[in-house]
């Protein structure tokens, strides 16, 4: 028999994404609501409690509500909102992280799909800190740009539709200045960082892209890895991913916000000087594919123990 699946915000940015890597799949069966019900708690009560597994597209504190209306331990939960990243007893469904994640998704019945620009900061920093290579105590910094539809509804609006109430026709702005972006402490703390890392994000005039920098002054560190370690690291610790990689072509002098735009992959890059200690990490993904829905798929795919690539754009 066929898993049920409900997408509680189906009809946002991030559902409607999901919807389609769901589509044509006979393995599992959607429960929709009817328009004027999709904001109805007792409707989605009901549809939260019969899905074998539910996936939240909703603003933090409506996913709080929606698993609040869970009222059985069989319903397997994807909250791809910021509400429960770092909240006790769910697991980060993030399963190229660390050794014996993706068995830990498998096992739970809460998981938290990551943030869209954590998925890149983490991907290149947690494994070069748990090897051991840069210090927990180092002071992080990451300057990111996102596609506009990381905003979700309102968002595309204010970029598309002149008569929205935020409408804007900048090409590019950096926001988060207060340095109290919601991201910070997912950052943090899952990469077991001793210091919040300054982060700088960005967003521009293009649908969905997205680009996660961190530098990093080796020379200040007072036992630097060098430009290898970093690269071999990072390999190494993808080397069985089939949606993260390390690209280690040499001669790249650009990479662009549209990379990996319209696909589930995340590409890392190490470049730097080795003579002048300076090392520019870089992620490459897209906000709405392994930074949401991709990354949710694969989680729902991981928990309901199927192939985790299905549906995917691998
Ligand atoms: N966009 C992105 O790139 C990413 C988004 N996310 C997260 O995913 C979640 C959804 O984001 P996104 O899709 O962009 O947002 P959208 O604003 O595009 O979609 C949210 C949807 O939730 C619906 N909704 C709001 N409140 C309720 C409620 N009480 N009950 C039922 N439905 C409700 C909205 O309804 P209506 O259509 O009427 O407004 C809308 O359809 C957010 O928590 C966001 O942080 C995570 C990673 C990346
Ligand atoms: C461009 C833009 O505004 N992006 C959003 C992040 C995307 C998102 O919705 O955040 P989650 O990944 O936490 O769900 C922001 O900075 O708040």
């Amino acid at each position: 028999m066929s898993a049920q699946v409900f997408i509680d915000g189906g009809a946002g940015t991030t559902g409607l994404e999901i919807v389609e890597r769901l589509s044509g799949r006979s393995d599992l069966s959607l429960i929709t609501l009817a328009d004027n019900k999709r904001k109805d708690a007792a409707a989605r009560r009901e549809a939260l409690n019969d899905a074998d597994a539910v996936i939240l597209c909703l603003p933090d504190d409506a996913a709080r509500e929606a698993v609040s209306l869970i009222a059985n331990d069989r319903t397997r939960v994807i909250d791809a909102s910021t509400a429960h990243r770092t909240a006790p007893g769910w697991t980060y469904g993030f399963a190229e992280l660390a050794p014996g994640q993706r068995a830990a998704i498998a096992q739970s019945r809460r998981i938290s799909n990551p943030g869209c620009y954590p998925t890149g900061f983490l991907a290149l920093v947690r494994p070069l800190v748990a090897a051991g290579l840069i210090p927990a105590d180092w002071p992080f910094t990451t300057n990111a740009t996102s596609g506009y539809s990381g905003g979700g509804k309102a968002m595309i609006a204010a970029f598309e539709d002149p008569d929205a109430p935020d409408a804007t026709d900048t090409a590019f702005r950096i926001y988060a200045l207060g340095l109290g972006h919601k991201h910070v402490s997912e950052m943090q703390a899952h990469a077991a960082l001793a210091h919040p890392p300054i982060f700088m994000p960005a967003v521009a005039r293009t649908y969905r892209g997205m680009i996660v920098e961190v530098p990093l002054q080796l020379c200040a560190m007072p036992e630097a890895p060098s430009l290898g370690a970093i690269r071999d690291a990072l390999t190494e610790a993808y080397a069985d991913s089939a949606l993260v990689s390390v690209n280690v072509e040499d001669g790249l002098s650009l990479i662009t916000l549209e990379r990996q735009a319209c696909t589930d992959r995340l590409e890392l890059f190490v470049f730097g000087h080795e003579s002048a200690g300076q090392v520019r990490l870089v992620a490459a993904l897209d906000n709405l594919g392994k930074g949401a829905a991709g990354a949710a798929v694969q989680n729902l795919n991981i928990s309901l123990g199927l192939d985790e690539l299905l549906g995917l754009r691998a």
